[in-house]
């Protein structure tokens, strides 16, 4: 289990932007774009180009040309990492997008799942000029989202994007799409005098990139770990540190919680979160033969994160768009299915489940749908519709009545 003793020593160590020789394009500057993998590339002795939409951010990159991390934590708390060789481009400009599409070696993007489409239209264009002007060198896209085989499926949707038999071959003959899991806790951040670039990151960061799918000469970046068993490392992520803080999230919010780390010091909170995380982390050692006892060092690990006073990480941005969060496969669900396959206990997953259902929020589109779908059609009717648990279910039902007890005063 020599990738289990790599994950414990949790790659501890300052980015420092080295003189790049080569570029990367990255899409989306914001809290994980600039406080990890732009971060990282820089750190790795590439010039690095960000296309996002926000014109503040894009000219504050133009204008400082570098940026500061933060890092808000325990271990190195108060230091700062800058960052250099970094510079900005609108993603709506599709001339400046082309441009940098044909000048780089690697694409990332940290954008949001739903972006994802949208973006591959531009990629596609750069991938015909790539072509056009000849380019035989390899290049590489990584989408760096918290979707398991994001880069899949940008891979499919940039092939819907390209017409030519030319062009298709191209793109199988020279880009690769691996796909990652990406784990860094990063909030949105101000410290009141830098302007919009600074970013404030926990310490700990991991970024584990699929190997095989990789085109052309191996990645070498410090602080990317390849790998052949990127499963097991996805779901050991999504299952663990993603369900555990998103039931912290939708619990805190039903008590009134405005951060993560209030939530995690009720003890009734605490509780299902931690025993939430074990019954994932049962399932995931009988899937991938995890050892047990190493398993557990991560989950307190995690929960030590989830602690940490000074990261304030607001309950409504880990609990964004639930009914994402809710669907089958995803940190809420995906936990419950593989318990259930091995016939494992899933109680606290489902007290998980049904404080999701109980999220109001009315500046969260997706908390709005959610809502009205369930007083218009019973949540057991969404609980069917949404999650896949039909309605005559065992686990339908223990949703339902999870739901209905947390609707009442003495809820946890
Ligand atoms: N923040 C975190 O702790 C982590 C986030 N992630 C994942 O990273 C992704 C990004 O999350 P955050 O950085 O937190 O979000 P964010 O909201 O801080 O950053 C997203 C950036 O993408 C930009 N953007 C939106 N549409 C765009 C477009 N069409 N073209 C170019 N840029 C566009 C936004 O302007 C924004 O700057 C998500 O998939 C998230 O799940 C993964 C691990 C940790
Ligand atoms: O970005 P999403 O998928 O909405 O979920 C938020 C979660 O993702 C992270 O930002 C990174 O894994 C966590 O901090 C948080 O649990």
């Amino acid at each position: 289990m020599d990738f289990l003793l790599k994950h414990l020593r949790f790659g501890l160590y300052p980015f420092t932007s080295q003189s790049p020789g080569k570029k990367a394009l990255h899409f989306g500057a914001g809290s994980i774009g600039r406080g990890f993998i732009g971060a990282l590339l820089s750190s790795a002795g590439y010039e690095v180009v960000f296309a996002d939409v926000s014109k503040p951010i894009i000219e504050a990159l133009n204008k400082e040309r570098s940026y500061n991390i933060h890092i808000l934590d325990l271990e190195r708390n108060g230091e700062i990492d800058r960052i250099n060789h970094v510079s900005g481009i609108l993603s709506t400009n599709d001339a400046d997008v082309i441009k940098a599409i044909t000048e780089v070696s690697i694409i990332t993007t940290a954008v949001g799942p739903g972006v994802l489409t949208e973006l591959a239209i531009k990629i596609s264009a750069g991938i015909k000029a790539r072509r056009a002007a000849g380019i035989t060198s390899e290049l590489n896209i990584i989408a760096c989202e918290n979707l398991p085989g994001a880069s899949s499926l940008l891979h499919e949707e940039i092939l819907k994007n390209l017409t030519s038999d030319e062009d298709k071959a191209y793109l199988d003959a020279k880009v690769g799409f691996p796909n990652c899991t990406v784990d860094r806790i990063v909030p949105p951040f101000t410290d009141g005098q830098e302007g919009v670039l600074a970013v404030g990151v926990e310490n700990f960061h991991e970024w584990i990139v699929e190997k095989s799918a990789i085109k052309g000469p191996k990645l070498d970046i410090p602080g990317m770990t390849l790998t052949d068993n990127l499963t097991a490392y996805i779901e050991r992520k999504l299952f663990t540190l993603n369900t555990g803080h998103a039931i912290c999230a939708y619990l805190g919010f039903l008590k009134g919680y405005a951060t993560v780390d209030e939530s995690l010091s009720d003890r009734r909170i605490e509780e299902i979160v931690r025993n939430a995380m074990l019954e994932s982390g049962a399932a995931l050692c009988k899937k991938h033969g995890f050892d047990e006892k190493e398993h557990e060092k991560y989950i307190d690990k995690i929960q030590s994160r989830f602690r940490n006073p000074y990261i304030k990480d607001d309950v409504v941005r880990v609990g964004r768009e639930p009914i994402r969060k809710l669907s089958p496969d995803d940190r809420l669900v995906g936990p419950v299915k593989m318990a259930e396959e091995f016939g494992l206990r899933y109680d606290n997953l489902l007290k998980g489940i049904a404080a999701a259902l109980r999220y109001e929020n009315p500046e969260d589109r997706q908390s709005e749908e959610l809502n009205s779908r369930i007083k218009e059609e019973g949540v057991g009717k969404v609980v069917a519709e949404i999650i896949g648990f039909a309605e005559d279910t065992h686990e339908n039902r223990e949703i339902v009545s999870s739901y209905e007890h947390l609707g009442m005063k003495e809820r946890l």
